[in-house]
Order: C-alpha cells, then structure tokens, then sequence
C-alpha cells in the first residue's frame, strides 16, 4: 500500500538559517530518508561529506537521501517524483530561497498535492527567523510579520547571537498561529516534522554511517531539544462538532498530530493535522477506539489544557448520534494510506 510523504516548507529572510536548518535535518536524520529541493546546490550548501554522489539535477547524499535543484515551475513535478513511493523517502524538505514568497509557496504545494504529487502530503510552513534581526527593539519587524503569521512552526535560530531572546520569543509568539521553538544552529528536531520510519539504518559491516559519525564528532554536534509530545487516550466518544472547533483552534504549541478518534454510532477515523491543515479518513478495519487515541507533537505544549479541552469534546450521550458533516468536511477524497 503506498502512503503519502509529508512535504515541509522553510522559508525566511537572507541568512535567518534555512540551510543551516535543512543540513541539522540531514545530520540527525538517523534513518528518516529526507529530499531536499533548493533553487541550486550552491546555495544550500550542503556539507561534503554527506555528499555520496553527484548528477545534474539530483545528488545522492548518505543514508538514501536525495538533494534537487528546480525553480517555482519545475517544483509540482519534482515533488510529484521525489514522493513517489519508488524514491522510500520519508520526508521531503523545500527551501524557498528564491523560489517563491512562502504564501506563494504554500499554494504552490497545495496545487501540486491536489494535482499531480498525489503522493505528498501538506507537511507545514517553517518560517527561521534570525534572532538577531529582532534583536535592537526585542520584536520581529513588520517585513517578517506576514509570514511568521502564515508560518505553523516559528523557528527562532542564532539565539546564541543574542544576549536575551525573551522579549523577541514573546512577541514571536504573540503573533504566530503555531509554536515558536528558540534554537541555536537550526537544531530542530527532525521527529517534530515526520515520525521516525521502523526500519533502521545500519550499515552492514557494523561500521557508523556519516550521520552517525558527525554526531560522534563534538565539533559537529549541535544536539537539538527533542520534540514535545503529549499522548492522550478516553474511552469516551467524541462529538464532532465539538472536536472540530477543537482541531480548528489549534491548540497551543501543537505542530502536528495525528491518532484515531470514534464518533457515536460510527466506525472509527484516522485524523492527521499540521498546523491548520486537518486530514480525516475512515481508519483500517484492524484498528478499534472506543474513544480518542492522539498524539500531539510539538513547542510548549500545555498538557494540562489538551486534555481538559479533549475531555470537554465528549459527545453528550442525551443527543444521540450527532452529525459527522463538521468532520467529514476534512475526509480526504482518496484512500491512500497517510503517514
Ligand atoms: N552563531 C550562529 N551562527 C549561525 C546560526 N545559524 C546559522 N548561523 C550562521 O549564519 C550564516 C547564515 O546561515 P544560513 O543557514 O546560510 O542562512 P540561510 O537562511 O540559508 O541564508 P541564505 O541561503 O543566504 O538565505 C551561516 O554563516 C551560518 O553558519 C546560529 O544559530 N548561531
């Protein structure tokens, strides 16, 4: 059964750390089998030693990862190939320098998703911000305001440069819709974006793989603050309309989830989310709720307010079988088998 691949969009200003994000991504990739799509191979650049092989268009790197080069054109194509299943890749990562404006960007991908790459899947807009640019006056200037706006994870990296990024994660986190995660070379934690694949990596003489041998390396290392996750199991059935509204008000520090959910007096769902995109689909016949059954990853997660809003979700058992349409609305038009 083919499955769809989570496509992420980075976007921010000239030197925030777009590559310096996606190079953190490669290094700690520890399995997950990433494509990275750059306007050329220059700008991004890419450590050498991850490098396995070189093309024109695609180059191989360690561990089955793939690096391509397109502009805005070829970009519904590309992504239309690199999430193929035949690729196995597990994430695919774009950097929008020169490509396009990340509004621009998102439509960009929606239209590909809906067209031709109905392989991919919405994976998020990533908007690195450099700590440094806020610095002066502790707060994002209007030129980043649109697109931190826009943005359902908030990146906000180099804040080494600076003695105190506190004001300028408050007022970053005043405006973004999703989390605001304060890093120090691009350390994002790869689980935030895709889960980790079951098949492992390892090479067949025992020996480490370049990722494994750069973070051995204490001058490559730049660990990362592992993704927040908050699991919540009940046994009750949800209302729809109700955990709609829930799933549409995003709740705080909430990147991504995803789980299974029953309704009354209907089979179970597969519910998936990333930022404000929400998917829906019937769940496998092998797969059995009685109630909720999510996990919620993301920055700053309030647990405590996760389940008391799942718990005020409970459908009422005096209105009988509430209509699914507030759900449906969500389902997705194919059965291909979500991530
Ligand atoms: N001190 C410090 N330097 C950083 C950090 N992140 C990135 N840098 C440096 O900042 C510079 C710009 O980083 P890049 O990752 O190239 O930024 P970019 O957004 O990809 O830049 P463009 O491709 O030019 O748009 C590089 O020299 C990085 O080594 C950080 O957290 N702290």
């Amino acid at each position: 059964m083919s499955r769809r691949v989570p496509v992420v969009l980075i976007a921010g200003h000239l030197g925030s750390g777009k590559s310096t994000v996606v190079n953190h991504l490669l290094r700690q990739a520890d399995g997950v089998r990433i494509g990275v799509v750059v306007n050329d191979f220059g700008a991004i650049g890419i450590d050498a030693m991850l490098v396995a092989g070189q093309a024109s268009a695609v180059t191989s790197l360690a561990d089955g990862c793939l690096c391509c080069t397109t502009d805005a054109n070829g970009l519904a194509a590309l992504l239309a190939e690199l999430t193929a299943p035949r690729t196995r890749l597990d994430l695919v990562v774009v950097e929008a320098s020169g490509l396009a404006e990340p509004r621009e960007l998102v439509r960009l991908l929606l239209d590909a998703i809906a067209g031709e790459a109905r392989h991919a899947a919405y994976g998020g807009l990533v908007v690195v911000v450099s700590a440094v640019e806020g610095a002066v006056e502790g707060a994002v200037g209007a030129e980043h305001d649109g697109s931190v706006r826009l943005a359902d994870l908030v990146v906000l990296n180099q804040v080494d440069r600076v003695e105190d990024p506190t004001p300028l994660l408050a007022s970053l986190r005043s405006i973004a819709p999703g989390p605001v995660l304060p890093v120090v070379r691009g350390a994002l934690d790869p689980a935030l974006l895709v889960d980790p694949p079951a098949r492992r990596r390892r090479s067949r003489s025992g020996q480490l793989s370049f990722d494994a041998l750069l973070r051995e390396d204490p001058g490559h290392e730049h660990p990362h603050s592992a993704a927040e996750s908050v699991a919540v199991e009940r046994d009750a059935p949800l209302d729809p309309a109700r955990f709609a509204a829930f799933l549409e008000a995003g709740p705080t520090g909430v990147f991504r989830s995803k789980g299974v959910v029953r309704f009354p007096g209907a089979a179970p769902f597969v519910v998936q989310t990333v930022g404000a995109a929400i998917r829906v689909r019937p769940a496998p016949r092998s797969v059995d709720v009685a109630g909720v059954r999510l996990v919620f990853l993301g920055a700053g997660l309030d647990e405590a307010e996760l389940r008391s809003a799942l718990d005020a979700c409970a459908a009422d058992p005096a209105t009988g079988e509430p209509s699914l349409l507030p759900v449906l609305r969500y389902e997705e038009s194919d059965r291909l088998d979500a991530v």
